[in-house]
């Protein structure tokens, strides 16, 4: 057996069954070829030691379930699999198990050691400690299984110990970090849906500007980046967040990635109104359809992740349009655009060089920002672009918003972490030429190269209500009303807004404002099945929660989080 204690180099050979094999660790890389003259390829298997997830002496398997015979010449290594294809998008992972033999107890032990070191030295971002979340009533109320029976046996694999808290009420997650002592955690985790990602990044988001002392409710203010990392293990209805950021929503895909510490930055929208952050966004804040979906969906809960299937059509039945005002500020065209037919893969070039663009003033050498930089953003200067019309739907979304539903998303060629949004406005169209965008979202066909659509790259948004159709209607009075009333009633259900303790005060000023932006001229169209009023103005859903303001703007803060992922592997090179 030859080693290098310093630099972490084994060699040696090693039997797996009754095959005797070459086995080499250097600091990267663990590979292994077969000897015997059978093998005239001499075939090679690698493993990157950054994928390892545990070495352990013996003969050990953990599925279907743990079992360890503990022999003195064998060691068994424990690694990520790529799956051939997950779906259209993304591969699946699963966990690889190799057994090896070794000529005596003394080179396994040597295995064993430099196994262990090489994963320290090369691998060292590896969280240790989690904070973990587990909602046992999202998606399909598996939340509580999906953690116990296929993620915590891999964790205590990898040598990771977790904090367990599974949720009693909604926004529990999210004040548990806001006010808890963090120390020693690595991240935080949620199983469940888009919902239980969005109290994580509320959470973490506000967490953070507290520590750093950055007032959230400045539209100007430079928001500090945050350091904590957010793993998603998808057991919700959408799992949009998980998909859009692994390509695949598999609670052991997810485990695995948090497991070797992969680290994936990720855009973040800021909602506001006139005064105050209203909520952020990763996903999608979306106007007209995707606002009366959700809030049709939350009568519905009880129909599970079928709900939107249902509410979907019957909002598409209704065929509403809503009168707007939207202004936009475009981003930079040179650098991409969002019909530049590109797809943001793992390493993404785009993602990659925004990292100077955004953070001019960071030194990688230190890791720190220089000091006297400004605290105010020069993001929101440059021209601003006004759009006036009537909509069937207007979106914003940070990321491409892929899920099962829609593999490619609302904006496939969207990156996750270049400081910009995509805003798609679908203007007033006939219901077949509608249905058209909306199944465009299902199969491989241009959903923008379509007449009444467009779509823009932007760092920021407003929109408002038209100027000169105020008059009072008071139906839809009524409706933001009760509205505003519900979110009065149980401030952390409808709207997350109180992130910085001012809530209360915040939400009266809200329901005068609901009334005030309530009175319009122009009726909607009354369905009968499920609108029994005429409506002239949607709701904004923001990330899948019902936002009670209509007039807000958007900020598009470049890699504010970092998530336990790596974008989507290009599954044409497995
Ligand atoms: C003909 C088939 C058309 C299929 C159209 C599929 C379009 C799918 C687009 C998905 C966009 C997802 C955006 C992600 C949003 C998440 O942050 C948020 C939180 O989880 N989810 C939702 O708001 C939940 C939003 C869920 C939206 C579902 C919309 C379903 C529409 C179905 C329309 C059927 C019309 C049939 C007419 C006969
Ligand atoms: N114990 C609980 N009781 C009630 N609500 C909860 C509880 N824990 C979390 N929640 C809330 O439930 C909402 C929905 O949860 P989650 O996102 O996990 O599932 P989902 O809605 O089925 O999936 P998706 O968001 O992907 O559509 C979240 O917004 C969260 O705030
Ligand atoms: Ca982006």
């Amino acid at each position: 057996m030859e080693t290098d204690m310093d630099s972490v180099r084994v060699e040696s050979s090693l039997w797996i069954g009754n095959k005797r094999y070459r086995a080499f660790l250097s600091g990267w890389y663990f590979s292994w070829t077969e000897i015997d003259k059978g093998n005239r390829e001499k075939k090679t298997i690698s493993v990157p030691v950054s994928e390892v997830i545990g070495v352990k002496e013996g003969r050990v398997e953990i599925q279907p379930q743990k079992k360890v015979e503990d022999t003195d010449l064998d060691f068994t290594l424990f690694h990520v699999n790529r799956n051939s294809r997950g779906n259209a998008q993304g591969l699946t992972w699963s966990l690889g198990r190799t057994q090896f033999c070794c000529p005596s107890r003394a080179v396994r032990d040597q295995w064993i050691t430099q196994h262990r070191t090489a994963l320290k030295t090369h691998s060292p971002s590896r969280p240790h400690r989690l904070l973990v979340f587990i909602n046992p009533f999202g998606g399909k109320k598996r939340g509580k299984q999906i953690f116990h029976s296929l993620v915590s046996p891999l964790f205590e694999l990898a040598g990771i110990s977790s904090h367990v808290v599974v949720t009693e009420r909604a926004n529990q997650a999210r004040d548990y970090i806001l006010k808890k002592d963090l120390t020693g955690f690595d991240g935080v985790i949620c199983v469940g849906g888009d919902g239980m990602f969005s109290e994580l990044l509320h959470g973490v988001i506000g967490r953070t500007q507290q520590e750093a002392g950055v007032s959230e409710n400045d539209l100007t203010a430079m928001l500090q980046p945050c350091d904590l990392h957010i793993g998603v293990i998808p057991a919700g209805s959408t799992d949009c967040v998980c998909f859009t950021t692994v390509g695949i929503n598999d609670p052991v895909t997810s485990a695995l990635h948090i497991i070797i510490g992969d680290s994936q930055p990720l855009d973040v929208c800021s909602v506001h109104d006139q005064s105050t952050v209203v909520r952020y966004s990763v996903s999608l804040v979306g106007y007209g359809f995707y606002g009366d979906v959700l809030e049709e969906s939350e009568r519905h809960r009880w129909m599970g992740p079928l709900r939107y299937d249902y509410a979907g059509c019957m909002v598409y039945m209704c065929n509403r349009s809503y009168s707007g005002l939207v202004q936009y500020l475009p981003s930079d065209s040179q650098i991409s655009s969002p019909r530049d037919n590109t797809r943001c893969l793992s390493g993404c070039r785009v993602c990659s060089e925004s990292k100077e663009r955004l953070f001019p003033h960071f030194d990688s050498s230190t890791s720190l920002y220089s000091s006297n930089v400004s605290q105010y953003s020069t993001e929101l200067e440059g021209e601003w672009v006004t759009v006036e019309g009537t909509f069937k739907c207007i979106s914003l979304t940070c990321v491409s918003s892929s899920c099962p539903r829609s593999p490619k998303g609302l904006s496939p060629s969207a990156h996750l972490a270049d400081g910009t949004a995509d805003l798609i406005l679908v203007r007033d169209t006939n219901p077949l030429s509608f249905l058209t965008y909306l199944h465009r979202h299902t199969n491989k066909q241009d959903q923008f190269d379509l007449p009444f659509v467009e779509v823009h790259r932007v760092k920021a948004v407003r929109f408002s209500l038209p100027p000169g159709e105020e008059e009072d209607f008071e139906e839809e009075e009524e409706k933001i009303q009760s509205s505003a009333e519900r979110v009065l009633e149980d401030p952390g259900k409808l709207c997350s807004n109180n992130i910085a303790g001012h809530s209360q005060q915040h939400l009266t000023g809200q329901k005068e404002k609901a009334t005030s932006t309530s009175r319009l001229k122009r009726p909607g169209f009354v369905c009968g099945p499920c609108c029994t009023k005429p409506r002239s103005v949607s709701v904004w859903n923001c990330d899948g929660e019902i936002l009670p303001q209509t007039e807000i703007s958007c900020r598009i803060h470049g890699q504010l989080v970092r998530l336990f992922a790596r974008g989507i592997e290009d599954s044409t090179r497995a």
